[in-house]
C-alpha cells in the first residue's frame, strides 16, 4: 500500500498567512488567514509577528481537527536569506539564523522557515524545509548593474509562484518551461514582473527594494532626489523611511488600505480618487511588462498575470489593454505556491530528491 506522508505548508505573505495540509499530493485542508493593516500595526518588526501568526495556524489546525502529531514534515515559504539557487533546503541552524537576522531585509516570508521549524519540532522525526525562496537569483549579469558603483540590482521576487505558474502554463500548451520565453507579473501584497528566458528569470523588478510598480504595501520606484531630501529632512527615522518603501507604502499610503478587492469595489462605486490610484497601479504593471518585453527582445510566447489581485477583472483588463500587442495575455489568478511547496517536500520525503544544505 502507498505510504501516506502528511505535509503542513505555511506561506506567510505580507497581507496573509496561507496554510494547507496535504496527504501526499492531495490537499485535505486549506485556509487563508488574512491580516488587515490594523492587525499588523502593533508589530514593529516582521519577526515580532511570529507568535501572532503561529497562534492563528495552531488554532486553525485545531478547529479543523488536524492533529499536529500526524505531520510527516512542515514546509514554509523561504525568506530573505542569502541569494541562492532554486531548490529545497532543510531548515538548519544557519538558515534559522539568517531568517531571524535577515541579511537582505525584512519580509513576512522570513517567518515561513521559522514557523515550519517551530511546528516540526513539536513532532518527533518531522523535518522542516523551505523551497524556492524569494531570493532565488538567476539574473543575467548585465541586469545586475545599477547606475552608481556603490549600488547593485538584486533579485527578490515571488520566485516560487512565478516558476510554478510558468511551468503550469507550459504544460497547458504542451511545451517545456525551458523552451519558452514568458513574462510573469505576480500581483500580491508585493508586485514583481519577471522575464523568464528558457526557464531562467534573467531580469525581474525587485518586489521589495523600491523598484518597479507600487503595490498594496510597497512604494515601488520613487523619485530619488525627493527620497534623499526626505531622508535628510530630520523629520523621519531610518525605520520610518524603510516602512514607507515596504509595509506602509503603495496603496496603504495612498488609500489607507491594503485590500485591493475593497478598493476596486469602492472605485467602481464612484470613488474617483480611489479608482485613479488603482488604475495607476495597473498602469505601472503594464509599463514594467513593456520593459521585460524589451529584455526578451520582443520574443515573448505569453504574458502571465497571477497573484491575489489577478482575481480583479478590472485590473487585468487595464493591463491587458496596454500589453496584449506584445503577446497573448493569460490570467492565472491566485497562486500555485501551496501545491508547489507540498510537491517539493513530498519529493524529499519519498527520497526522490536530496534537500540542499544552506551554508
Ligand atoms: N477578488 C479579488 N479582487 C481584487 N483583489 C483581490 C481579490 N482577492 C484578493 N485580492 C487582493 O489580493 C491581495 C493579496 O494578494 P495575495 O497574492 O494573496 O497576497 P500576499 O500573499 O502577498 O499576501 C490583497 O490586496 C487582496 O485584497
Ligand atoms: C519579497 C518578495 C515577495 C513578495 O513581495 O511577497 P508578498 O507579495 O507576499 O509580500
Amino acid at each position: 500500500m502507498e505510504k501516506i506522508y502528511r505535509i503542513l505548508v505555511i506561506n506567510p505573505g505580507s497581507t496573509s498567512t496561507k496554510i494547507a495540509v496535504f496527504d501526499n499530493e492531495k490537499e485535505v485542508f486549506s485556509r487563508t488567514l488574512r491580516h488587515s493593516t490594523e492587525e499588523l500595526q502593533p508589530y514593529k518588526q516582521v519577526a515580532d509577528q511570529f507568535g501572532f501568526r503561529k497562534q492563528l495556524i495552531v488554532d486553525a489546525l485545531l478547529e479543523a481537527n488536524i492533529d499536529i502529531q500526524s505531520l510527516s514534515a512542515v514546509i514554509g515559504r523561504g525568506g530573505l536569506v542569502k541569494p541562492i539557487p532554486s531548490g529545497v533546503y532543510e531548515v538548519n541552524e544557519t538558515l534559522k539564523h539568517d531568517l531571524i537576522h535577515a541579511p537582505q531585509g525584512e519580509h513576512a516570508s522570513n517567518l515561513g522557515g521559522l514557523l515550519a521549524a517551530d511546528i516540526a519540532a513539536m513532532v518527533p522525526g518531522a523535518k522542516a524545509y523551505i523551497a524556492d525562496p524569494v531570493v532565488v537569483d538567476e539574473l543575467q549579469d548585465i541586469a545586475r548593474i545599477a547606475g552608481h558603483e556603490l549600488f547593485k540590482r538584486v533579485s527578490i521576487f515571488h520566485a516560487l509562484n512565478q516558476k510554478a505558474v510558468a511551468r503550469a502554463y507550459a504544460r497547458s500548451v504542451g511545451k517545456q518551461y525551458d523552451d519558452l520565453n514568458l513574462i510573469v507579473a505576480h500581483l500580491g501584497g508585493g508586485i514583481s514582473v519577471g522575464a523568464h528566458r528558457h526557464g531562467r528569470v534573467i531580469d525581474v523588478s525587485n518586489a521589495l527594494d523600491g523598484e518597479g510598480p507600487f503595490s498594496p504595501e510597497r512604494s515601488g520606484a520613487l523619485p530619488a532626489k525627493q527620497l534623499v531630501d526626505l531622508c535628510f529632512s530630520g523629520r523621519y527615522t531610518e525605520r520610518e523611511v524603510d516602512r514607507m518603501i515596504s509595509g506602509r507604502g503603495g496603496l496603504v499610503s495612498l488609500t489607507g488600505s491594503n485590500n485591493v478587492k475593497e478598493l476596486v469595489e469602492r472605485g467602481l462605486n464612484g470613488d474617483q480618487k480611489t479608482l485613479r490610484i488603482i488604475e495607476a497601479m495597473a498602469y505601472n504593471v503594464g509599463k514594467e511588462v513593456g520593459c521585460m518585453a524589451a529584455v526578451l527582445h520582443g520574443n515573448v510566447n505569453a504574458i502571465l498575470i497571477t497573484g491575489g489581485i489577478a482575481y480583479s477583472a478590472f485590473i487585468c483588463d487595464y493591463i491587458k489593454a496596454m500589453v496584449e500587442f506584445v503577446a497573448p495575455v493569460v490570467v492565472i489568478p491566485g497562486e500555485d505556491e501551496m501545491q508547489a511547496l507540498a510537491d517539493n517536500a513530498l519529493e524529499v520525503l519519498r527520497g526522490e530528491r536530496q534537500p540542499e544544505v544552506y551554508k
